[in-house]
């Protein structure tokens, strides 16, 4: 199977193109990612994602973390497909659409003169914010309510978190150092809590200032990344929603793999990435 593996500041993924690669049949897909994902006896990625044609956007991405699980959104693998389909000449146009299963974005693609993208723009879209969007458990009226730095008892202990849907779930949480965060003991407690029906990404975000931020993520089926462009935006959001940013501002976000550009806007209420696209290789992988 042909793959070409790409990544958005340090978080890569195997792309697999089915406009010129049969796939797989559907049930093999969550083992194929573990697979290919695996560093020793596969390519080594944080999951898998496949580019495929689609009735109601220009073009259409599936992601697969590296547990198998499919998720329904990948920020950074939005850039990276927005360059692959360019790139291959799929779309003859800088702003596409791309269809996820949290919905459809828009993606503006800037080519250097050779044609050659390195950066790529996308409207994410609105986040959600409703309790009952992430999706979390509540009661009642609570699940139509936000969760803005709500405290949470999860196995025994209080979590106090604001959550974000960016099409995928978020649970965002303000520290003072994200190096000090306890990403690997917070983040898989958080990630699984009954809490989350569809468990949840974690985000740690230490504010710099109105228009900066530091940032360390658990994902939710791959664990620590170098990045995670969703969480990015909804680290952003939760910042508006707790008075720690404003919206209409560029925010740079900077991650363990690099910064994203992050902009909440209050014109149509839509998020704004921008950041880069990465090819690293391409080649043949020899299921087994
Ligand atoms: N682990 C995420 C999918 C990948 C998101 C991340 N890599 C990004 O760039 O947004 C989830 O299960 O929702």
């Amino acid at each position: 199977m042909k793959f070409t593996k790409m990544h958005g500041l340090g978080n890569s993924y195997i792309y697999v193109d089915s406009f010129r690669e049969s796939l797989p049949n559907e049930e093999k897909l969550p083992a194929l990612a573990v697979k290919v994902a695996d560093p020793h006896t596969g390519i080594g990625s944080d999951g898998l994602i496949l580019i495929l044609p689609s009735e109601i956007a220009d073009v259409r991405m599936r992601v697969f973390n590296n547990d198998g699980s499919e998720a329904k959104n990948c920020g950074n693998g939005l850039r990276c497909v927005a360059k692959y389909v360019y790139e291959h000449r799929y779309v003859q146009k800088e702003e596409f659409s791309i269809e996820t299963l949290g919905g459809i974005v828009t993606a503006n693609v800037h080519p250097s003169r050779t044609g050659e993208v390195h950066e790529v723009t996308v409207d994410m879209g609105l986040p959600k914010l409703k309790r009952k969007e992430m999706p979390m458990r509540g009661e009642g009226a609570a699940l139509d309510e936000p969760v803005i730095a709500s405290t949470e008892h999860v196995n025994g202990t209080d979590y106090t978190f604001t959550a974000v849907s960016m099409g995928n779930p978020h649970a965002v949480f303000f520290v003072e150092n994200v190096a000090e965060a306890s990403v690997e003991t917070d983040g898989p407690v958080v990630e699984n809590a009954d809490l989350f029906p569809d468990g949840t990404n974690v985000e740690f975000i230490s504010i710099m200032s109105e228009t900066e931020m530091n940032f360390a993520v658990w994902e939710r089926g791959s664990g620590v990344t170098r990045a995670c462009g969703t969480g990015a935006c909804a680290a952003v959001v939760a910042a508006v929603l707790n008075g720690k940013a404003s919206k209409d501002k560029d925010i740079t976000v900077h991650l363990p793999g690099g910064d994203l550009l992050i902009r909440w806007s209050s014109r149509d209420d839509h998020v704004w990435m921008k950041g880069q696209a990465v090819t690293v290789c391409e080649g043949t992988y020899m299921d087994h």
